[in-house]
C-alpha cells in the first residue's frame, strides 16, 4: 500500500494570499494567522504576496488571475461573511465558495477557502483567533501540505496519464 501526504516543508514556496477588507476587525486576524503560520514553517516573507480586494464576492477573480500567472504555488482566500438582515448573505457565501473552487480546479493550483460564513459577529471572532482557533492559519498549514502532497505524487509520476 502506498500512501501520499504533504510534508510540513516549505523549500522555495511562494503563496499568494487574497484578503477581503469587508469585516476587517475579523479578516486583519486572519491574515495574522495565516502569515504567522507560513513564516513559522519557514516560507519566505519575500515569498508571500498579499491583495487586499473589497469583499470576499471579489476574491474568485482575483484568485483566478493570481493562479493563471503561475506566480504562485498556492493561493489562500480570506473573507468574513457575517448574515445580516437580508439574503444577500447567501448570495455571497454561495458564489464565493463556488467561484474559489471553479478557480482551483481549473487551474490546478490549491485555492484555500478561508473566507468564514457566520450566523454573527461573535462566531466570527471565534474563528479568528479566539476560542475555535484561527482559520486564516488553519488554511495555510493546509496550502505547505497540498503543495507538498502535490509535489511528491508528481516526483512518483501518479498523475501520468
Ligand atoms: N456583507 C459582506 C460582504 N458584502 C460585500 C460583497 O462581498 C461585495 O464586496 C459587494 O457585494 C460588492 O461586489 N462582503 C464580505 O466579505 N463580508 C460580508 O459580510
Ligand atoms: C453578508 C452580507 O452581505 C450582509 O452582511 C449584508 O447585510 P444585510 O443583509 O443586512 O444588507
Amino acid at each position: 500500500m502506498k500512501i501520499y501526504e504533504g510534508k510540513l516543508v516549505s523549500q522555495d514556496i511562494k503563496i499568494g494570499i487574497i484578503a477581503a477588507r469587508f469585516n476587517e476587525f475579523i479578516t486583519s486576524k486572519l491574515l495574522g494567522g495565516a502569515v504567522d503560520a507560513l513564516v513559522r514553517h519557514e516560507v519566505k516573507e519575500d515569498n508571500i504576496e498579499v491583495a487586499w480586494v473589497p469583499g470576499a464576492f471579489e476574491i474568485p477573480l482575483i484568485a483566478s488571475k493570481m493562479a493563471k500567472s503561475k506566480n504562485y504555488d498556492a493561493i489562500i482566500c480570506l473573507g468574513a461573511v457575517i448574515r445580516g438582515s437580508t439574503t444577500h448573505y447567501d448570495y455571497v457565501c454561495s458564489e464565493v465558495s463556488k467561484g474559489i473552487a471553479h478557480v482551483s480546479l481549473n487551474s490546478d493550483t490549491p485555492v484555500m477557502f478561508g473566507v468564514l460564513t457566520t450566523e454573527n459577529i461573535e462566531q466570527a471572532i471565534e474563528r479568528a483567533g479566539t476560542k475555535a482557533g484561527n482559520k486564516g492559519f488553519d488554511c495555510a498549514v493546509g496550502a505547505i501540505e497540498m503543495i507538498n502532497l502535490i509535489r511528491e505524487m508528481e516526483k512518483n509520476e501518479i498523475f501520468n496519464n
